[in-house]
């Protein structure tokens, strides 16, 4: 981690990177790494590393733990499970010293694919000693900070309708399957934006606001996204009948060049949402309730530039930065 490094010789070369690694045994893929995770924790002593490892128990203890460690001052976090473990820990992590790595062991693992992080540990690893820190933004929902996106409409029901279901055993087929039930039958949902200074009104059957691009490790809706930029992307799906919605659909995952009739695209620093309905709201990937229906009351989204500090690898997506490194 340069910058790190580059911090400790400049003070005292005894310091030690001081890292906690949380890890969540229930993610997609971390029983297959137990072993792995044991070894990468003895090599970061090797490299003079201070690195404890804590196993969460239950939902929330990621953000208890992270907290405790933005107050002990510790340097890096290292989150071991998915895009729902790494929500958790940046809740705490935002607006502090301390920094995100990652060792992938979702089910889908977005951040790591968005950034290049590698879902083999042992090169996931090499990132968190040789790679570089930076600083992005974060959205906010309301209180809540997101680092890759809010989905609102089809994938907040589909995100809904999977939690805590028997289907979410079954990982990403479970959610390809709640996804083709409820793409197929999903009514659209009219909302007002206020943004820039304007409000449109859309008749739309998703609305997504993203801080990066990647959205379930396939598609790109808000393909011109930079983390860093101190703006939201934000792409509106517009409402389409049962027939066009495979092709619309087919554009999005083959990234064609005319997936952009389908949509409305945006940047804005803020956006306040009111539905007709309330509709459902996903947070990088998880379920968090419904839009506000009041206009005295809007559903409040926001960037926070600059809000948290992550090591990412030294050779980055060409297109998802914008700022020189730290
Ligand atoms: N010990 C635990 N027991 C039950 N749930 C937990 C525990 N620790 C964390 N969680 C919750 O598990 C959920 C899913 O975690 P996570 O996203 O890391 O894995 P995943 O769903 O397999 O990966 P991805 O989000 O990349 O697809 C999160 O909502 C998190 O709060």
């Amino acid at each position: 981690m340069q910058e790190t490094t580059h911090e400790m010789n400049s003070t005292t070369k005894k310091q030690k990177i001081k890292a906690i690694l949380i890890a969540n045994p229930t993610s997609g893929s971390y029983t297959m790494h137990e072993h792995q995770i044991k070894q990468i924790i003895s090599t970061l002593h090797q490299h003079g590393w201070q690195a404890d490892l804590k196993l969460t128990q239950a939902g929330g203890d990621a953000r208890r733990i992270a907290s405790e460690a933005v107050e002990q001052k510790i340097d890096v976090v290292i989150a071991i499970g998915g895009d729902g473990t790494i929500h958790e820990i940046i809740q705490s992590l935002a607006g502090s010293e301390t920094a995100l790595g990652v060792l992938p062991s979702g089910t889908v693992n977005v951040w790591a694919r968005e950034v290049g992080i590698s879902l083999d540990l042992n090169k996931a690893s090499n990132v968190l000693l040789n790679g570089q820190t930076r600083r992005i933004d974060l959205g906010k929902i309301d209180d809540r900070y997101f680092l890759l996106m809010v989905g609102i409409g089809v994938d907040g029901e589909v995100t809904h309708a999977v939690e805590k279901k028997p289907v979410k055993r079954l990982g990403v087929i479970g959610y390809l399957l709640v996804a083709a039930w409820w793409g197929a039958r999903y009514p659209a949902f009219r909302a007002a934006i206020a943004l820039n200074n304007q409000v449109i009104k859309v008749h739309a059957l998703q609305v997504i606001i993203g801080n990066t691009q990647l959205y379930g490790g396939a598609m790109k809706y808000t393909w011109e996204a930079k983390c860093d930029d101190g703006v939201l992307d934000i792409c509106v799906i517009r409402r389409q009948n049962i027939l066009r919605r495979l092709p619309v659909l087919l554009d999005f995952l083959l990234r064609r060049p005319q997936r952009k009739q389908w949509v409305r695209y945006e940047t804005s620093d803020t956006l306040k949402i009111t539905t007709t309905e309330p509709v459902a709201i996903q947070v990088d990937g998880e379920p968090i309730g419904h839009t506000s229906t009041s206009e005295e009351q809007p559903t409040c989204i926001s960037v926070v530039p600059q809000a948290l500090k992550v090591i990412v690898p030294q050779i980055l997506p060409k297109d998802l930065f914008s700022q020189p490194p730290l």
